[in-house]
This record gives structure tokens, sequence and C-alpha cells, in this order.
């Protein structure tokens, strides 16, 4: 029998989501600050390196903080990445956390209708 959760589901434990949560926008979202609620997330080297060379897709974190990138993209309403990182890595930008939403997961479809904002060479 065919498992329930899709192959490329990712779980997030309920105990680190508490541990974000004093960083997130509330989930009703019941603040309206005048500027977006803006949240900047990399993974970086001992050495400061994003990645090996210049559009060289770089595995540096593991599976926790992976896991972590793609919860917070169901807690935002837009992802923002340059131009650079769009051409050299294509990501996906989807969320596939087990009950949150996105690509195949279970659960509320939470990314759909995310914005993806790629700032062009003339400055558009
Ligand atoms: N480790 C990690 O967490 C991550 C790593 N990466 C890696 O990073 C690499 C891509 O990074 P990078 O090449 O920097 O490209 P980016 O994707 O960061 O794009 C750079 C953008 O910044 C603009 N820019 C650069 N300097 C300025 C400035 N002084 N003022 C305003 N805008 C500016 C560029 O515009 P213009 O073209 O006009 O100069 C361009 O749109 C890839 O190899 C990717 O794998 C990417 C994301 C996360
Ligand atoms: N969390 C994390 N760890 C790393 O080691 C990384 N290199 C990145 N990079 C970012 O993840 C994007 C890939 O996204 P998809 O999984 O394809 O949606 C990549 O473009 C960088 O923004 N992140």
């Amino acid at each position: 029998m065919a498992s329930p959760i899709p192959n490329d589901a990712t779980e997030f434990p309920e105990t680190d989501r508490l541990f974000l949560e004093p960083h997130l926008p509330p989930k009703d979202g019941s603040s309206h600050p005048a500027l977006p609620f803006t949240t900047l997330t990399f993974a970086t080297s001992l050495d400061s390196s994003l990645t090996l060379s210049p559009g060289t897709p770089t595995a540096i974190s593991g599976p926790q903080p992976e896991a972590m990138t793609l919860y917070l993209r169901s807690r935002h309403d837009g992802i923002l990445i340059g131009v650079g990182t769009a051409v050299a890595d294509d990501p996906s930008l989807n969320c596939h956390i087990v009950g949150v939403g996105g690509s195949g997961a279970m659960g509320s479809t939470a990314s759909q209708g995310q914005l993806l904002l790629i700032p062009l060479p003339d400055g558009t």
C-alpha cells in the first residue's frame, strides 16, 4: 500500500517550531506593522562563505536548518532571492513540511500563492 506521506515530505518537529515562534509574524495576522515583517535566512561556512565559488550551489547546512528554511517559507507571504541565486540554483522555493503545506505535503497548502521577487539587472 502506498505511504500517505509523499517521498519529498520533510519533518520539522513541534519543539523546533516553538523555538522559532517568538521570531515569526503572528499566525492570526493580528499584527499590522507599517513595514513588512522580514526574515533573513542563509547558511554560511566558518570562513563566512555562502558557496564554494560564485554560481556553485553548495550544501552548507544539514537537514534540520534546511527543514527550518522550508518552514519559514510557510510563515511568510513572499520569498525574495537575488537574480544570481535564481540563475545558479534554480531553487524550487516550495515548502514540503509534513502538515504545513506545499509540494505534495499533507495539511493546508500554506506555501501556495507565495510571491517570488527577483531583482532584474536593470534595477526593476
Ligand atoms: N548559503 C546560502 O544560504 C545561500 C547561497 N546562495 C549562493 O549564492 C550564490 C549567488 O549569490 P550572488 O552571486 O551574490 O547573487 P545574488 O543571488 O545574491 O544576486 C545578487 C543581486 O544583488 C544585486 N546587487 C549586488 N550588489 C548590489 C549593490 N551594491 N546594490 C544593489 N544591488 C546589488 C545584484 O544586482 P546586479 O546584477 O545589478 O549587480 C543581484 O540582483 C549562488 O552560488 C547561490 O548558490 C544563495 C542563497 C543562499
Ligand atoms: N538552508 C540552506 N542551507 C544551505 O546549505 C543552502 N545552500 C541553502 N540555500 C538556499 O536554499 C535554496 C534552495 O532552495 P530549494 O530547496 O531548491 O527550494 C537556495 O537557492 C538558497 O536560497 N539553504
